[in-house]
């Protein structure tokens, strides 16, 4: 007799792995009744009998799929070896730690709800990880069962954990009655998004009646529908770092709610804008003279006249269009919208060149302090994918850039989202940084650069200054890493020389061509 189907939850399935895998003894505890387990696309994983998991065909994809392992694999894997436990990103004094464990492997808890992602690309680079799928909602218990599964001598780093980073999506979602404004503001606010170099996708209320959502009516279930379909597309947006502008009535705060949370849980920004121009205005203009219609009763459910709109509480911006310009109303909005993550380059300005390696220690001071000694006024500075905080410049370099240049009170910094949107360029040291920095913010892929792609480039061009770098934009190669400046971090004094030599010529081929 064939089992009956049951579609589990991604918290589920987690327990079905660690389970499965022998990291919690079972039985499922969410598991009722036996069933035949299928996943999120509707494909078979298990069968549940009894609590038992049977037939149990394990995940294929996910990132870093090759990291999970079983405790069985895990402690043939790393005998002898320290396994750190973590479940969140680590903080700098959480990877100097890390760093000071000898024989340290990483156990990354990062099932459904962690920042698993995050989470696993904040190990130092070189250090084993072993990634188990326990939810963020696990209590203590199984935490320290799933622990002891993989470990009798566990390590816990000390302090808080580094804060989660936006990947540079955002999506601003205007609600209000029909003919408050949604349409006209939006599509203001997506002119000026374009004007300033970005790209933007409309989600429009009517638009997508025509299209994503054709069909559906204005009942309470298919309003649900339309705007759940809104906030996927638009949290799929964010998710690669895009923009979404969306301007459907959405007259629930429920499903509201439901957009931010799917948009938040993407990595994006959700700027909530209630346009709260009031039905008698709303009315007054009637634009489309369907509150005429609703009012003689040919058009039933309209919302304000005979269907509810909910007013929200959690608004970012609240704007009653009435007497006031587009330009006056579309104030407050742009000025919620271009907060952070917009680019905040300035034509006008020096131009902003930023240098990033790992820690920010060895090669990127070297290139910022040889760069600006070759051009003062460029505004120059750089920091570490995995940079630690106000830490000197690495002894060996520091030697070799003393022959001419102090590097005097330099201290390192952690690259964050918001130093590359104010930079016009992003020069990394080697193309697994570039990787690093374009995975999470692929928007920024025509700004950063390895230094030796730069170098290429540049040496095919005529320009210079700021219309140099608008052509690299459109130009530039693909990044090699036989270009690669190498890490000479602890490979002594031949290393750091030919790592300054090598960044000395490319930067002498780079900076000198960005001034104007
Ligand atoms: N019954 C009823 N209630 C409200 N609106 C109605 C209705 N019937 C048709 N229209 C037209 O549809 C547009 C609203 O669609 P939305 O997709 O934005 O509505 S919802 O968010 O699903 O509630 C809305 O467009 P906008 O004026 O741009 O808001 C109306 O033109
Ligand atoms: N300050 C303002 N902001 C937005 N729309 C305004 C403003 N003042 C007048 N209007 C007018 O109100 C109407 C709003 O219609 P629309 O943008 O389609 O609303 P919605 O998308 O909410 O249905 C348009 O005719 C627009 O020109």
């Amino acid at each position: 007799m064939s089992l009956p189907q049951y579609a589990a939850s991604a918290r589920e399935l987690d327990e079905l792995d660690l389970v499965a895998s022998g990291a919690l003894p079972g039985p499922v505890r969410w598991a009722t009744d036996d069933a035949a387990v299928i996943d999120p696309e509707g494909a078979p994983v298990a069968d549940l009998v009894a609590g038992r998991v049977e037939n149990w065909t394990g995940f294929v994809h996910r990132p870093f799929h090759r990291l999970y392992l079983t405790p069985e694999q895990a402690r043939s894997a790393y005998a002898g070896r320290t396994f750190v436990a973590v479940s969140a990103p680590l903080s700098e004094a959480q990877l100097r730690q890390l760093a000071l464990t000898k024989g340290a492997v990483v156990l990354a808890l990062v099932g459904t709800g962690t920042a698993s992602v995050a989470t696993i690309r904040s190990v130092i680079p070189g250090t084993p990880v072993v990634a188990v799928p326990l939810p963020a909602d696990a209590d203590a218990a199984d935490r320290a069962t799933v622990i002891a599964a993989y470990t009798d001598d566990p390590v816990e780093l000390d302090g808080a954990s580094a804060p989660v980073e936006g990947n540079g999506g955002l999506v601003v979602f205007f609600t209000g009655f029909s003919g408050s404004g949604k349409s006209t503001l939006a599509r203001a606010l997506v002119d000026q998004l374009l004007e300033s170099g970005h790209t933007v996708t409309s989600l429009d209320g009517d638009i997508v009646r025509r299209n994503l959502s054709a069909g559906l009516t204005f009942s309470p279930e298919d309003r649900e529908t339309n705007i759940r379909r809104i906030g996927w597309v638009a949290a799929e947006i964010a998710r690669h770092g895009g923009i979404a502008v969306c301007s459907p009535i959405a007259p629930y705060d429920r499903t509201r709610k439901a957009v931010r949370a799917m948009v938040e849980e993407a990595g994006g920004r959700f700027v909530l804008i209630h346009v709260a121009t009031p039905i008698e205005e709303c009315e007054r203009r009637d634009r489309k003279g369907l509150y005429a219609k609703a009012r003689a009763g040919e058009i039933p459910d309209f919302t304000g006249i005979s269907a509810p709109y909910e007013e929200p509480e959690d608004a970012d911006v609240r704007i009653d269009t009435t007497g006031l310009s587009i330009e006056e109303a579309l104030e407050p909005v742009a000025e919620a919208v271009h907060a952070p993550t917009a680019s905040t380059t300035d034509p006008r300005g020096p131009l902003k060149v930023l240098f990033v390696c790992t820690a920010n220690i060895c090669r990127s001071p070297f290139m910022e302090l040889t760069a600006r000694a070759l051009a003062p006024e460029l505004t120059i500075s750089s920091a570490g994918t995995h940079g630690f905080t106000a830490a000197p410049m690495e002894s060996e370099m520091a030697a070799v850039l003393a022959e001419g240049i102090d590097p005097g009170e330099f201290r390192s910094r952690p690259l964050t989202v918001d130093m590359l949107a104010e930079a016009d360029l992003v020069l990394t040291a080697q193309a697994s940084h570039r990787s690093y920095i374009l995975d999470d913010h692929p928007a920024y892929f025509t700004k950063v650069l390895t230094l030796g792609q730069a170098a290429e480039a540049i040496s095919r061009s005529e320009t210079t200054g700021r219309a140099l770098v608008a052509e690299l934009a459109r130009t530039r190669g693909a990044s090699d890493p036989a270009l690669d400046v190498d890490d000479p971090y602890r490979k002594g004094p031949v290393a750091a020389r030919a790592a300054a030599d090598q960044i000395s010529s490319l930067v002498a081929a780079i900076v000198p061509r960005l001034r104007e």
